[in-house]
């Protein structure tokens, strides 16, 4: 016989069959059997290593967190949150008696369907039908307390993040002095939402549970009391207990930190949103220089890092949720059964015997009650078990919202940390390090306006110092003209003055902060209508109390250049994207129309009119001299040199000069002017003897001016 038609033979034979049957069985057994093994030794050493490496997910600090959090949240004992809370709690309580009554109404129904009793079944029927009533109106409002203490808390907690935010300069701080605080943006709009609805949602579902397991156990027991089948409580509790606590267990073990990954996840949808927000923010530079695919690749870069992040949860969650199911829907059922099976198999009791049916409907009564009411608490246990996940992940909201008020608060307080390059490894000059983590400069307002540095270094948020000592005096009417190489710290000088950056050492003496206005390079136009542009930071309000009108910003707009934009903008309430709308000049000539509005002590003036036609230019900064403002210029143009009185130089290597513009210096500016203007003769000289060239040979004459070859041009 062939080896196929053997084969044949065997594949019939019905013995064979049973037997191959049986062995698939037990290899497939064996090798599930393989895998738990596996599994739960792979498992066991892991549990070891979490127990080495990881806390629990409600360790101390988890709890400090939230309850930081939750003192802003309720405030007070006494507070709108505090009363949804208890609406809340009471709504979820109702919800499960009504559950309880339903279990009983169902037993009464089946009861009367094993009885074939016609009119009872109708009655009841009818009940159930009306309590459905009131059951769709509690579950409505379960979910509308929910959303609406989610939202209560976001208001509570948004509002206290943006006081936070705009307290000392913080908005600037954080992502300038300090790295901690990536993307500011996104923490104080997703993560808060994502928290608070966190938070709200596992209320209701860690409320309910419990109430649901406390008042049906109550009520179980009762059942069993009233049946006469106390003596058999003990060991289906015993059960209940042990197969919930061992769930518990095996599911804490299995548990990925979920908590971690959601906020990993939240900060890469941070970066990737940060990246979306500099694109339109400079959409008009990446198309000049032709960006896109460099931009697009850092997108795209971002996303799918993104994308990985989540990818993983996804797939960290498909073992997680296999073994929750198997645990709670199979285990808990057979489990349920038996629970429910013990009392009514081995009771003595003989109450029911006398009925007519022997007892037998009532035990069906008894049975269904009892397995819609333990189905109920279940489901209570199983909501609770599967909120561990979600607690996980709350644990790293939570984490994301407390450091970013921990940030707020350290940066609002002076304390930053930020993360510098190593220089040795990277810079080649030798740099003074400086150690920021520490400040000891005192600031003081000034009596009589001057602004005094005593020691004070400029040193950048990176710690890199860029004059070791400062020691200026500037008195009202000492115009300072600031100039030296890029880079050299003229612009930092302001930023300490405007106290953006701290003083770390020594002492600064300044007028309070409303004297002193800044106008920087780029300028800044903010929304709203023209006339909000000319009054920044003043609301139209505020400008009324100063009793500023209209026509005295026409008048400014006119010492500045600027009156035309009025009519051709569509008057002072017109509203626009005024970046896009002004011209670079317009936008720093409305800049400068600010210094007018607010007629500060001192003008600080960053390189604020490189895109301002010379001659306006003169005549702006002789309106602001004019009208006893003083002023700190920082400019690369000679012919601004006029206007000061003191010259501050920086040499670019962390020192200064800082003297008197006295007649040397002027008499070096008219030298300067003169020299450009013989400069302009001389490039027009190959012209003009090309001209001659020409002009001699029209009239047929001798060219004689040879002498001028002499002269060269440089
Ligand atoms: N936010 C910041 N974080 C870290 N370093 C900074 C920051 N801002 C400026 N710096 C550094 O501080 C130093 C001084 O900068 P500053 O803006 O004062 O230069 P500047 O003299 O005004 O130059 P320029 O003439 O080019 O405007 C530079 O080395 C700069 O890199």
């Amino acid at each position: 016989m062939s080896v196929q038609s053997k084969l044949l033979t065997l594949a019939f034979d019905p013995n064979f069959r049973r037997k191959a049957k049986i062995g698939a069985v037990s290899f497939g057994a064996a090798l599930l059997a393989y895998n738990v093994y596996k599994l739960l030794r792979g498992k066991e050493n892991k549990v070891e290593v979490y127990k080495k490496k990881r806390k629990s997910v409600f360790d101390k600090e988890f709890l400090f967190r939230l309850s930081y959090l939750f003192k802003i949240m309720i405030p007070r004992l006494f507070c709108k949150e505090s009363g949804v809370i208890l609406i809340h709690s009471i709504i979820l309580m109702l919800r499960t008696f009504l559950s309880i009554y339903v279990a009983a109404l169902e037993g009464r129904i089946i009861k009367a369907i094993v009885q074939k009793d016609i009119s009872q079944f109708i009655y009841q029927i009818s009940k159930w039908l009306f309590v459905a009533v009131p059951a769709t109106f509690i579950n409505s409002m379960i979910r509308f307390f929910e959303s609406y203490l989610g939202l209560a808390f976001k208001i509570r907690l948004t509002s206290h993040a943006y006081n936070e935010y705009f307290k000392n300069q913080v908005y600037y701080r954080v992502s300038n002095l300090d790295s901690r605080l990536l993307n500011a943006d996104q923490c104080l709009t997703e993560d808060i939402t994502m928290f608070c609805s966190s938070v709200a949602h596992l209320y209701s579902h860690l409320t309910k549970p419990i109430f649901d397991i406390a008042l049906i156990s109550i009520t179980l027991i009762n059942y069993a009391r009233r049946r006469e089948a106390g003596g058999t409580i003990a060991p289906p509790m015993f059960m209940a207990a042990a197969v919930i606590f061992g769930t518990a267990q095996i599911l804490k073990c299995i548990s990925p930190r979920f908590g971690d990954m959601v906020a990993e996840e939240a900060n890469r949808k941070g970066n990737l949103r940060y990246l979306h927000s500099r694109i339109i923010a400079n959409s008009e530079e990446i198309a000049f220089y032709g960006g896109h695919e460099a931009e697009k690749n850092l997108l795209v870069k971002a996303f799918d890092k993104l994308n990985e992040q989540t990818k993983s949860i996804f797939k960290k969650r498909i073992v997680y949720i296999m073994v929750e199911q198997f645990l709670m829907k199979y285990l808990w059922s057979g489990t349920g059964m038996t629970m429910i099976a013990i009392p009514i198999l081995f009771s003595n009791s003989t109450i029911f015997d006398n009925e007519p049916d022997g007892g037998v409907s009532e035990r069906t009564r008894g049975f269904a009650t009892a397995k819609n009411l333990l189905y109920s608490s279940a489901d209570a246990a199983e909501r609770l078990m599967t909120s561990y996940k979600e607690v996980t992940e709350l644990a790293g909201y939570t984490s994301r919202v407390y450091n970013m008020f921990e940030v707020m608060d350290d940066v609002r307080n002076g304390k930053y940390q930020r993360q510098t390059v190593n220089v040795s490894e990277t810079l080649e000059i030798e740099n003074e390090r400086f150690d920021t983590s520490y400040i000891d400069g005192k600031i003081e307002i000034s009596s009589g306006g001057e602004i005094e540095l005593i020691q004070v270094p400029i040193v950048t948020p990176n710690g890199d110092v860029v004059v070791k000592n400062m020691a200026i005096k500037i008195t009202p009417g000492m115009h300072v003209l600031i100039t030296g190489p890029n880079g050299c710290g003229k612009s930092s000088l302001f930023r300490i003055l405007g106290g953006l950056w701290p003083v770390y050492r020594g002492r600064l003496r300044r007028p309070a902060k409303h004297q002193l206005y800044y106008i920087p390079q780029r300028p800044y136009m903010t929304l709203g209508t023209l006339r909000d542009q000319i009054i920044y930071p003043d609301t139209h309000h505020q400008m009324h109390q100063k009793n500023i009108t209209d026509i005295d910003l026409m008048q400014i707009l006119k010492t500045v250049h600027l009156i035309h934009i009025i009519e051709r903008e569509g008057g002072w309430d017109a509203k626009n994207d005024w970046m896009d709308v002004l011209s670079g000049g317009e936008k720093q000539r409305v800049g400068l129309a600010r210094v007018f509005y607010h007629s500060p002590q001192y003008a600080l003036l960053d390189e604020c009119t490189s895109a301002v036609s010379i001659d306006v230019e003169d005549k702006i900064y002789s309106s602001m001299k004019d009208q006893g403002i003083t002023l700190l210029t920082v400019t690369h143009r000679p012919t601004l040199w006029k206007f000061h009185t003191h010259l501050l130089k920086y040499d670019g290597e962390g020192g200064y000069k800082f003297t008197p513009m006295d007649t040397n210096v002027n008499q070096r500016l008219s030298f300067a002017d003169e020299k450009e203007e013989v400069e302009k003769r001389l490039r027009e000289v190959p012209l003009l003897k090309q001209r001659l060239k020409e002009l001699c040979k029209a009239l047929d004459e001798e060219n004689n001016s040879d002498s001028s070859e002499t002269i060269t041009v440089e």
